[in-house]
């Protein structure tokens, strides 16, 4: 038995839109309650969210039921981190703070298993081979690893193409929140400046013949990077979207209709 294939890895090769939700509540029924709710791909946030190794297995278990492939972002990229990743089932990796080409060619090496890479081999014991019901899974582990970068910084804008370039890399992730502050604009990712490099950015991307992908909450700004070529983005956050719901029907019941901005206002 093979493992299965990793649609969502197929369908960004192909270009195809993949609609995404991030995940910060850290917790395994939310989790499943997103991926009743139709999203291409579901990130659980390892490095702004409150996760560790079991609340991220959890989910893992939580979305195994689902359509929506399980985008596991790490809370930085080490190769032992990464490892244990890999080992508990996360198939899709997202690694922040990717500056440069050198970084993104030992984060390949990092998925992958001699003599190709560096990944430590314990197949066996890991949920990853189903627990060693797959025989061949150290063979095919790689053809449904799918490995995510994130472009979040000048350093990483100004070395863009060779990232891009790097074999093994599935896609090049714009982390607009981060390149803002980068840029010198903190929270303001609306900025015509930050705005004509993530366009830019998509554009390098894309002619190097990567999967670029986005997040924002602006479902303007979503269309937009969309027609421009992203093919995988995240409309939303878990958190923001309860948290917005609930003030929004509190609210509804305050004296004078409350603050009509609260369930809107944008995060970063
Ligand atoms: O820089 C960004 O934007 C991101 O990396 C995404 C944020 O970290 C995400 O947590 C939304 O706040």
């Amino acid at each position: 038995m093979a493992p299965r294939e990793n649609l969502f890895k197929t369908a960004i090769r192909e270009g195809r839109p993949q609609i995404g939700l991030w995940l910060d509540m850290a917790d395994a029924l939310a989790a499943e309650i997103a991926g009743h709710a139709g999203f291409d791909w579901l990130v659980i946030d390892g490095e702004h969210g409150p996760n560790d190794l079991r609340s991220i297995l959890a989910q893992l278990q939580a979305l195994s039921s689902s359509t929506a492939e399980p985008v596991v972002r790490a809370p930085v990229g080490e190769t032992w981190m990464i490892k244990q990743l890999l080992d508990i089932g996360a198939r899709t990796l997202l690694i922040p703070m990717v500056d440069s080409a050198e970084q993104a060619r030992e984060l390949v090496r990092a998925v992958r298993y001699p003599p190709h890479g560096v990944r430590g081999v314990g197949a066996a014991v890991a949920r990853a081979s189903a627990f060693n019901t797959i025989p061949d899974y150290a063979d095919t582990a790689s053809d449904g690893i799918c490995l995510l970068v994130q472009a979040e910084s000048r350093a990483a804008i100004a070395d863009l193409e060779n990232i891009a370039a790097v074999n093994g890399v599935d896609g090049v992730f714009i982390g607009p929140a981060d390149l803002a502050a980068d840029m010198g604009f903190l929270g303001r990712m609306d900025a015509p400046e930050v705005q004509s490099v993530i366009e830019d950015a998509i554009a390098t991307i894309v002619k190097a013949g990567k999967a670029a992908g986005i997040l924002t909450f602006s479902e303007e700004l979503n269309r937009r990077y969309l027609a421009l070529g992203a093919s995988y983005v995240a409309v939303g956050a878990d958190v923001t979207e309860f948290s917005g719901a609930l003030r929004s029907l509190r609210s509804r019941y305050r004296d004078g209709g409350g603050d009509p901005d609260l369930a809107t206002r944008a995060g970063y």
